[in-house]
């Protein structure tokens, strides 16, 4: 299991200073999609190079013209590179062919699907890398959270890794860890924490128990 730290809410410097608080803990950074847009992809290519050892992912919750958006993130510096699981399959299968030559992954994010198993099933058999639940931040203002959906992904995914995302906390860890997802997302569960390395390390530590229990 691995822990991701995204990053939504700053400007570069602000994620290289955070990053290096926290770098000890986690396995990816995330350049969340307000970054992205805000900045451009020179947010990936300058974290990426800040800081070679950690794994990279751009956020870039693609929807069309998937392969042309792959390519230019993987030259970037990315890792892994997200879509919306409510993309065309055309979409899906060009992100992940074009992945597939640059050496990349791809994490599909199911944010705002309704039928989430058929959906998990399908891209699944599609070749993608990740599948995602994520309650993104205007459903976590009303009090949901994806921790449901993961046991229903993980009920139907044969073969990709399963990814959470969405308001995890240090206290709501050990109830996602129980599902055994193979990516953990943190956002703000670090980056709002008074201490973020302490929060960072306390993740990573729980993680580890888990994975070696
Ligand atoms: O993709 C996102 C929002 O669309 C966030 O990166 C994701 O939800 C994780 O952040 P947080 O833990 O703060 O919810």
């Amino acid at each position: 299991m691995e822990l991701q730290l995204a990053l939504d809410l700053v400007n570069i410097q602000e994620a290289k200073e955070l990053v290096n608080e926290v770098k000890d803990h986690i396995d990816i950074v995330e350049i969340g999609t307000p970054v992205v847009k805000i900045e451009g992809l020179r947010a990936v290519k300058e974290i990426k190079e800040a800081f070679p050892q950690l794994k990279v992912l751009a956020d870039l919750k693609t929807m069309d013209a998937a392969a042309y958006e792959v390519l230019k993130a993987s030259e970037a510096g990315a890792d892994i590179i997200t879509i919306l699981a409510a993309a065309e399959d055309e979409s899906i299968k060009g992100a992940v062919d074009e992945a597939k030559k640059q050496g990349k992954k791809i994490l599909v994010d199911l944010i705002a699907v309704k039928d989430i198993a058929t959906r998990a099933k399908e891209l699944d058999e599609m070749g993608v890398d990740y599948i995602c639940v994520h309650t993104g931040y205007d459903l976590q203002a009303v009090g949901q959270n994806s921790f449901k959906d993961l046991q229903t992904i993980k009920g139907v995914v044969k073969n990709a890794k399963t990814a959470i995302a969405g308001g995890i906390k240090l206290d709501t860890l050990p109830e996602v860890i129980k599902s055994q997802p193979d990516l953990v997302i943190v956002g703000g569960g670090i980056t709002g924490a008074d201490d973020k390395k302490s929060a960072a390390a306390k993740m990573e530590e729980l993680i580890k128990q888990e994975s070696f229990a």
